[in-house]
């Protein structure tokens, strides 16, 4: 299939962020024994400091790849892609970013608390400044009376705070969250959508999440990343009018229904809906 090259509509010359993210003319196949599968086509995108930026998709489109990629956990058949001014890899090494995954992936013989500090113990960073992260995150997420918890004792709404909490511990610029609240509820993914954008504001972090919900897309984002699978690839990229500060009464107004059609229409136009 004709891979299409889209510039994204970003970057404006007024935009006073650095470039968080720079990726060019990348695609990744993977190798497979029955052939190979085109996960990434032809992918360009500037993510700048301070963007929300959510991928969007149907099932099978790149989106987990493509966050993999930016994290150096896949590595990327051709193009290039620059992760905080410097490579994927020294990103990782660095600690430029947080990884939140779908499941909240807790050890459940340690406690909230001592979840959240492994990746501090592994960096070896002193006791007392691992205690005072581990509280000032764990209080912004809501969870500081359940640190001495374990993990099965929480909810999956609080479990996935805690991940949250454990990722923000290491003051990463970048978090990368993949679909971190689709196995939540409807009420508590509402919920946890506002913590996140009180946290993303509060921070000023760089936040790249992927998503299947169009509403959530439309209510978090700055920048919406329409993708398309066979090969993945992106179709749109939608700035969004809505204001940075957002509440969820947001949803009511005609500006948040303009939005969630103007993506469900990119989706469309694709005709390759799953
Ligand atoms: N390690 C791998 N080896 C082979 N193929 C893979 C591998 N990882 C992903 N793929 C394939 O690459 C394509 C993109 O997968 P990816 O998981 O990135 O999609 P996605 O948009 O995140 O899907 P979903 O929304 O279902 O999670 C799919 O066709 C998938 O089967």
């Amino acid at each position: 299939m004709h891979a299409v090259k889209l510039q994204p509509e970003t970057s404006s010359p007024t935009k006073p962020h650095r470039l968080m993210i720079g990726i060019d003319d990348l695609s990744l196949v993977f190798e497979t024994n029955d052939g190979p599968v085109h996960a990434l086509s032809h992918i360009n995108l500037d993510i700048h400091q301070g963007d929300f930026v959510s991928f969007i998709g149907p099932s099978g489109c790149g989106k987990t790849t493509l966050l993999r990629v930016i994290a150096d956990l896949e590595q990327q058949t051709s193009g290039t892609i620059h992760v905080g001014g410097t490579s994927p890899q020294d990103a990782r090494l660095n600690r430029l970013y947080g990884y939140v995954f779908q499941a909240p992936a807790l050890f459940p013989w340690r406690t909230i608390a001592s979840n959240c500090a492994l990746p501090m113990e592994i960096s070896a960073q002193p006791k007392s400044h691992r205690q005072a992260q581990i509280d000032k995150y764990l209080t912004m997420v809501g969870l500081q009376d359940f640190k001495h918890k374990f993990p099965w004792q929480l909810s999956g709404g609080m479990q996935q705070r805690a991940s949250i909490a454990r990722a923000l511990c290491l003051e990463p610029e970048l978090l990368l969250m993949d679909e971190p609240f689709g196995a939540l509820d409807e009420i508590t993914r509402d919920h946890l959508n506002m913590e996140l954008l009180k946290i993303w504001k509060a921070t000023g972090k760089t936040l790249v999440f992927v998503t299947h919900s169009i509403p959530e897309a439309v209510l978090l984002s700055t920048h919406i990343v329409v993708m398309s699978p066979r090969p993945g690839r992106i179709i749109k990229v939608i700035e969004s009018p809505l204001p940075r500060d957002k509440t969820l009464a947001l949803r009511d107004s005609e500006a948040f229904h303009a939005l969630a059609a103007e993506i469900r229409q990119a989706l469309a136009s694709d005709h390759q809906i799953d």
